[in-house]
């Protein structure tokens, strides 16, 4: 099913898709296969916009109604899961999304090869290196065998806390006298000998 709605009427009283999506944001958030897009323009745009649809001039009052309405239109656009910026004519707009292909169901659903290079992402996240943000993960039959992150040793000071010279250095330092171990080593090392064969997903 496709919703279409503009966040506009909102404020006038009128209820629309925007109305619903606020209310309904928790169900929005955790429903599977729902996209929420959001549609912006550049300001000068949505000035020209507003001007022919209001039959008014002043950009001072069209800056009065930007921004009572900025704080509400922000916490909607923060919840899409994609921002458009659309300058241009509606024709363009729809061109765009069919090219899109929104509702591929890879987009809605990941394949496994995006699922894992989004846990990588994940993973790489808990770096302590403050140099470099890299994320491993080891794969069996679909399945997670490890993950590692980059970052010093086990029980060593951490990289972020000042016990690594080399990422401390301006220019990265050398990586030969880097102690912070790789995202892959710290996955190969959880992993141990016995599972062989497995596919590895690095971020980097
Ligand atoms: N799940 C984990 C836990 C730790 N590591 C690695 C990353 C660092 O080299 C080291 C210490 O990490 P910390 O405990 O300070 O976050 O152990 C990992 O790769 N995966």
């Amino acid at each position: 099913m496709i919703l279409i709605g503009i966040i506009g009427p909102i404020y006038s009283g009128k209820r629309t898709i925007a109305d619903w999506l606020k209310r309904e944001h928790e169900f929005t958030e955790r429903r599977p296969f729902f996209l929420l897009l959001a549609v912006d323009a550049e300001l000068r745009v949505r000035y020209e916009r507003w001007k022919h649809s209001e039959n008014k001039e002043n950009f001072n009052d069209f800056m009065d109604q930007n921004d009572k309405n900025w704080n509400e239109i922000r916490k909607i656009m923060y919840m899409a899961d994609f921002i458009i910026t659309n300058s241009s004519e509606k024709a363009d707009l729809y061109k765009y999304l069919n090219d899109l292909d929104i509702t591929n169901p890879v987009r809605l659903r990941p394949d496994y090869d995006t699922y894992f290079m989004n846990l990588a992402d994940l993973v790489a996240s808990r770096t302590n290196c403050i140099k470099r943000k890299v994320g491993c993960v080891l794969v069996k039959d679909s399945r997670v065998i490890a993950t590692g992150y980059n970052g010093t040793a086990r029980g060593l000071k951490n990289c972020n806390e000042g016990n690594c010279e080399s990422c401390s250095q301006e220019d990265g330092g050398k990586s030969s006298t880097c102690k912070c171990l790789h995202a892959e080593e710290n996955a190969l090392l959880e992993v141990g000998r016995e599972n062989k064969d497995c596919i590895l997903y690095c971020n980097t």
